[in-house]
Parts: structure tokens; C-alpha cells; sequence
């Protein structure tokens, strides 16, 4: 594996206010690492320190390919949380114009381009400008803008914010296949499904420290117990009663039985009281979407926060 972006130990206050601390993690060539945490945890402020909008008090940032002092802007992509282009250039201009910022060749920048716009049912908006688009259309123009260049790392800041479920389907086929071509990507979103699907590793800030860091596969087994949801009408009181049980959440006739973690579903199974009502019955891990609500809200049901091994 090689390490295209390393942050070590990056710390941040504003005025008297420490933000992040101590946050350490890398991004590998070839993977999309997924950097989450609830609204306020200081992604964008890790995110932004990276690109240099800020300076970090403490720690330090360090890109495969610079000379440990530049940050080596051609071989990155952003895409900010603040959306927003020059309104009035036609969207062609402001690809080509982005493109050569970053020294990177106009044919091959207007090949990509016509590309791009394609593969985003942008076909033939080259002469449009950017004000006469959607919201949704000018994300997917700011989206071919960060990668126009081709570069090797890639920063995406909630991504997939307004867009429709088919435009969605688009950016993550996207991601997945610069990612599967070797771009390093360090992708902020909340949409837990989609991280969930995409992400190879993950790094989860929680008021500015890390509470998770591991590959999707760890902490879905370390993290993720697994729940049981019964369809039936039951007794509250007998289904918290049944061993390895957790808690369970009931609505109408239908009970999620948390389990405690390391229960054995087969085994578990076998020992069900036989009294309860069972009409359907599925046994899944907890989603990151749990996982994530369970950590933001200091639960902690599933598991003491901590790290998980990579
Ligand atoms: N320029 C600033 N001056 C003062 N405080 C700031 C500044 N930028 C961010 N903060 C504070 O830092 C904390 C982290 O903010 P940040 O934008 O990094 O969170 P985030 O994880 O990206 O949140 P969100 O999911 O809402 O985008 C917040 O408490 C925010 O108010």
C-alpha cells in the first residue's frame, strides 16, 4: 500500500476553543477512505487544514510526491462543502480554466471534459453558463472540475448533498472507479449507506478526537452486533427476558432485539423460547448508520469507543 496523504497528530483551536486533537490518519493510494462524524465534529476543519485554508496549531500534514512544504495542489482534487462557480462563464470555460490552473494539458483537459459531460447527462451544456444550470447540474460540473486534472488525490466534502438518487448513482459508480484506477479519495458524507457501501476504511471524529479508525470489514465485526428483528406480536417484557439481549425496540408488532456482541446467531437461535410469536424473523449485523447514531449520542451500546486495528 502506499500512503499519499498522511495527518499526524493535527490539532486545532479557534480562539480558546480546541476543535480537533490529536488526529491522526492516512489515505492510500487506491482507497476511498471515508472521514464521518455529526454535524460540528471538525471534518471540514481536518479537511480544510489539509488544503491549506487554515493552518493547523499543532501537527502535521504530509502528501506522498511535495517536498514536505508545499502542498502539491496539481495532484489534488477538492470538492468543497461550499458549493459554487463563477456564475456567469459558460461551463466549458471554467473546466478549461481550472484545468490549466493546476498546468494540466488543454487538449487532454477538453477531451476529459466532453468526457465527463457526457457521462453526467451534461451532453451539449459546454456553452451554457454556470448560472442558466441546476443545482444539481452545476454540483456535477464542480464534481468534473475536481477531477479534470486527473489528480491523485482526491477530497470530496459531502459529495452527494442534493442530488437525485439516479446523479447519486453516477458520483459513486465515479468514485469507486478513480479509486479502482489508483486515486487516493478521502470522502466526508453522512449518507451512512453510501459509505457503507463504498468505503474501504474509515476514520470518525466525534467533538474533534477520533472514535473510530479501521478498515469497513473491522469495524463491521467489531462495531457491528447483530440484531434481530421479529414480526409477531410479543410481549415486551418476555423478549428482553431471552439471554443476550441487549435492548429491544418494538413498534406495533415488530421487535428489533439487540444482541450482545460475540453471540453466535445459530446458537442464540437454537435457545429461543418457544412461546414466542414468530411470523418472519431476520437476523442482520447493525448498519453504520446504528453505529454511527449509537457512538454520536453516546450510547456506546455496541461497543466501547476505541480504535479498531487496520
Ligand atoms: N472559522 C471558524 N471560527 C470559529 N469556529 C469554527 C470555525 N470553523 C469551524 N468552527 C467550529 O469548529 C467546529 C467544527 O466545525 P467543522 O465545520 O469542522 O465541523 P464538521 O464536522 O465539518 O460539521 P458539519 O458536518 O456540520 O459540516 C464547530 O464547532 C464549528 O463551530
Amino acid at each position: 500500500m502506499e500512503t499519499m496523504l498522511s495527518v499526524e497528530s493535527l490539532g486545532k483551536s479557534f480562539k480558546d476553543k480546541q476543535v480537533i486533537s490529536n488526529i491522526s490518519f492516512e489515505v492510500q493510494k487506491g482507497e476511498i477512505m471515508a472521514i464521518l462524524g455529526p454535524n460540528g465534529a471538525g471534518k471540514s476543519t481536518t479537511i480544510r487544514n489539509i488544503m491549506g485554508i487554515m493552518y493547523p496549531d499543532e501537527g502535521s500534514i504530509v502528501f506522498q510526491n511535495s517536498n514536505g512544504k508545499d502542498i502539491p495542489r496539481h495532484i489534488i482534487g477538492y470538492l468543497p462543502e461550499e458549493r459554487g462557480l463563477y456564475k456567469n462563464v459558460k461551463v466549458m470555460d471554467i473546466l478549461l480554466y481550472l484545468a490549466e490552473l493546476k498546468d494540466y494539458p488543454l487538449d487532454k483537459a477538453k477531451e476529459r471534459a466532453l468526457a465527463y459531460l457526457k457521462k453526467f447527462d451534461l451532453e451539449g451544456k459546454e456553452k451554457v453558463s454556470v448560472e442558466e444550470l441546476s443545482k444539481g447540474m452545476g454540483q456535477k460540473v464542480q464534481f468534473i472540475a475536481s477531477i479534470i486534472h486527473e489528480p491523485e488525490l482526491l477530497i470530496l466534502d459531502e459529495p452527494f448533498s442534493g442530488l437525485d438518487p439516479v446523479s447519486q448513482e453516477l458520483f459513486k459508480d465515479e468514485i469507486r472507479n478513480l479509486a479502482d484506477n489508483g486515486t487516493a479519495i478521502l470522502l466526508s458524507s453522512h449518507q451512512m449507506n453510501l459509505v457503507e457501501e463504498m468505503a474501504d476504511r474509515l476514520f470518525m471524529i466525534h467533538r474533534g478526537q477520533k472514535v473510530i479508525y479501521g478498515t469497513m470489514e473491522d469495524v463491521k465485526t467489531q462495531y457491528a452486533n447483530f440484531k434481530c428483528t421479529i414480526h409477531g406480536k410479543n410481549d415486551l417484557y418476555d423478549l428482553e427476558r431471552i439471554p443476550e439481549v441487549q435492548r429491544v425496540e418494538q413498534n406495533d408488532n415488530t421487535s428489533i432485539l439487540y444482541l450482545s456482541k460475540d453471540v453466535q446467531p445459530t446458537i442464540w437461535l437454537r435457545n429461543l423460547p418457544e412461546d414466542i410469536v414468530i411470523q418472519e424473523l431476520a437476523i442482520d449485523r447493525v448498519s453504520l448508520h446504528e453505529i454511527f447514531i449509537d457512538i454520536a449520542t453516546d450510547k456506546n451500546l455496541f461497543q466501547e469507543a476505541g480504535e479498531v486495528n487496520a
